[in-house]
């Protein structure tokens, strides 16, 4: 129960209701006990009625009327204080989901990139909703039915003693029992269907991946064998089913086997003390059937409950492994500090700490307010590395990064975030309209402003071509752009954004040189006042930078504006020539 403590600070918050849920249900077992005497009365009236001669026919049917209003009044209000009890205890634990689902999603954002790289999506799903789903259970269901069976064990066990103990002694024998059954029972059910969980969350990320690359699957010819593994899986999933079934099976069988003993016992053994005068009234053995069928499913509730607890504390479990995980990059500073955009890296190290793999070394430079940094080097020089460290997503492990003079953890996280505009290597586009995919950049902007941004990245014509333009649905359900597309959506998302620093990441590779000039063009106009990093493996996106590094295996190996890497001997010079040679004579 040490992982479960977690939930107590919900418990906390939610007492009053889960208080008032506490008393509705003691209140609603103590209504449904009214009917059990009251049977037993009845029967006794006949009893007397059929021994007294010349007895009243309708003072006896007055006397079972009256039992019978009671019965009814008592169940009626047993049944609504039983409906209460379920508006508020379920209430909480559904009121305990969404205040834990909100604190796990809330902590999946602060944590770190190289969380994500570690852990599946499909684990971080299941965490956030199978594992809560679970913990829930005990948060209302096992709150509700152990208040249930506590008080009624608490009230029923002492009547039936007190009212025939050897008759309570044997019909009570069966159902521990019952709970020990039914708590092995559950117990295999729960390991059982726990593999057909498995079992189908793979067969649907076999689905998935079969579906997304259908293209692929298409194109080699493969539709047959991913037919045949799909079977292959069915068949396996068929036999884990089955296993689960043939368990389930059990359950409701046994539950009527030792009913329907505890029943026989009861009548067996009241049969013979009536006989033998040990008790005086049939209606004791109705009125201890009555108490048995009571005492039933909270007897097996008991084994279920101890199982769902289990399962709750191993949920609860996997979701505190990661609600421990500390966020690596934290924001020490609460007020925002505004950034103007001279960046400075200054003996700057980084090595990738799930990899190894050393990407900068000793890097230098500075870039100030409004100048352009061209970065170019070969694939894998560290360039993205570079603007992944401005943006803070990783720290750096030597050396100093300062923004406007400030060392970046002295910067407000968000305040240093917002003021970037950054266009990904491989542009993420939402299923949703272009519209919103641009505006995602800057929530509140207007239809004009989104325009301007689609212009200024070069992909308004192209907007207005689609039927619904700006309106047109991306993504799954939608259309799919081009390349080259998505990456001026992307650019038009940070354009509208209007932030201080760009972080263009190689954002024009897939689009032709001509539309790559005509937007960097715009680019220059739209972000003159601005600092931008343009990454990139064309010299076409950099000769115009103020400033140019060429990045080799994570170090600097040249570094300075067009004119002067033209005129060294080195990477800058020969990229040049061969770009200009392809221009000049394209294929
Ligand atoms: N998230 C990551 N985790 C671990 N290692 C990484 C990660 N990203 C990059 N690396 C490694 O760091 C090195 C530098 O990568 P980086 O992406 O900065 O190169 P790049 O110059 O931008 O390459 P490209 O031009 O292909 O985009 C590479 O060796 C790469 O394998």
């Amino acid at each position: 129960m040490k992982e479960l403590q977690h939930l107590n600070k919900y418990f906390k918050k939610y007492w009053l209701r889960l208080f008032a849920g506490i008393i509705i249900t003691i209140v609603a077992r103590v209504f449904s006990l009214v009917m059990p005497p009251y049977v037993n009365k009845s029967v006794r009236e006949v009893e007397a009625f059929l021994k007294t001669e010349g007895a009243s026919v309708d003072a006896l049917g007055g006397v079972l009327i009256e039992n019978i209003l009671i019965i009814l009044g008592a169940a009626l209000f047993s049944g609504f204080f039983t409906f209460l009890m379920r508006q508020t205890i379920i209430n909480v634990s559904r009121y305990i989901e969404f205040d834990l689902k909100n604190e796990i999603f809330q902590h999946y954002q602060k944590l770190h990139l190289a969380f994500y790289k570690k852990n599946r999506t499909g684990d971080l799903m299941n965490r956030i909703s199978e594992d809560v789903s679970q913990v829930r259970m005990y948060a209302g269901p096992v709150i509700m039915y152990g208040i249930t069976t506590f008080t009624l064990f608490a009230c029923v066990i002492p009547i039936m003693f007190y009212k025939a103990p050897t008759i309570a002694a044997y019909t009570l024998l069966p159902l521990p029992i019952l709970s020990v059954l039914i708590y092995r029972i559950s117990k295999i059910i729960h390991k059982r269907s726990t593999v057909v969980q498995e079992f189908l969350s793979g067969l649907s990320t076999f689905a998935q991946e079969t579906f997304s690359g259908v293209n692929v699957i298409k194109a080699y010819g493969l539709e047959r064998t991913t037919a045949e593994q799909m079977q292959e899986l069915a068949h396996e999933g068929r036999d884990k089913s089955m296993d689960l079934v043939k368990v389930n099976a059990w359950f409701h069988p046994m539950m009527t086997l030792l009913i329907g003993v505890s029943n026989l016992l009861v009548i067996f053994i009241g049969g013979q003390q009536y006989i033998s005068g040990k008790i005086d009234s049939l209606g004791i053995i109705l009125e201890f059937i009555i108490y048995v069928n009571m005492l039933t499913w909270p007897v097996a509730i008991v084994g279920w409950l101890t199982s769902v607890i289990q399962r709750a504390e191993a949920s609860q479990k996997r979701i505190n492994e990661f609600l421990n995980v500390a966020p690596e990059i934290e924001n020490s500073i609460e007020t925002d500090t505004p950034i103007t955009g001279t960046i400075e890296f200054k003996n700057v190290s980084f090595t990738y700490p799930d990899t190894g793999i050393q990407a900068l070394k000793n890097v230098s430079f500075t870039i100030k307010a409004g100048e352009t940094l061209a970065i170019l080097g070969k694939t894998g020089a560290g360039k993205s590395t570079i603007l992944d460290l401005i943006a803070r997503l990783y720290d750096v492990d030597s050396g100093e990064i300062l923004i406007d003079g400030t060392p970046l953890p002295s910067l407000n996280l968000n305040s240093l975030r917002n003021s970037l505009g950054a266009v990904p290597q491989d542009a993420f586009l939402f299923s949703d309209t272009i519209a919103n995919n641009i505006k995602f950049g800057k929530e509140d902007a207007s239809s004009a402003e989104i325009e301007t941004a689609a212009k200024n990245a070069a992909v308004h014509e192209n907007i207005i071509g689609f039927k619904q333009g700006y309106e047109t649905i991306l993504g799954e359900r939608g259309l799919t752009l081009s390349g080259g597309q998505k990456q001026r959506v992307s650019i038009a998302r940070a354009l509208i954004k209007d932030p201080n620093i760009f972080l263009f990441d190689d954002c024009l590779s897939a689009v032709d040189t001509e539309t790559e000039e005509k937007i960097l063009g715009n680019l220059q106009e739209a972000s003159s006042s601005k600092t931008s990093l343009i990454v990139s493996h064309r010299v076409s996106s950099a000769r115009t930078a103020d400033q140019i590094i060429i990045l080799q295996d994570g170090e600097i190996a040249q570094n300075g504006p067009h004119e002067l890497l033209l005129s060294e001997n080195g990477y800058y010079k020969e990229l040049y020539h061969t770009q200009l040679t392809d221009k000049e004579n394209p294929q």
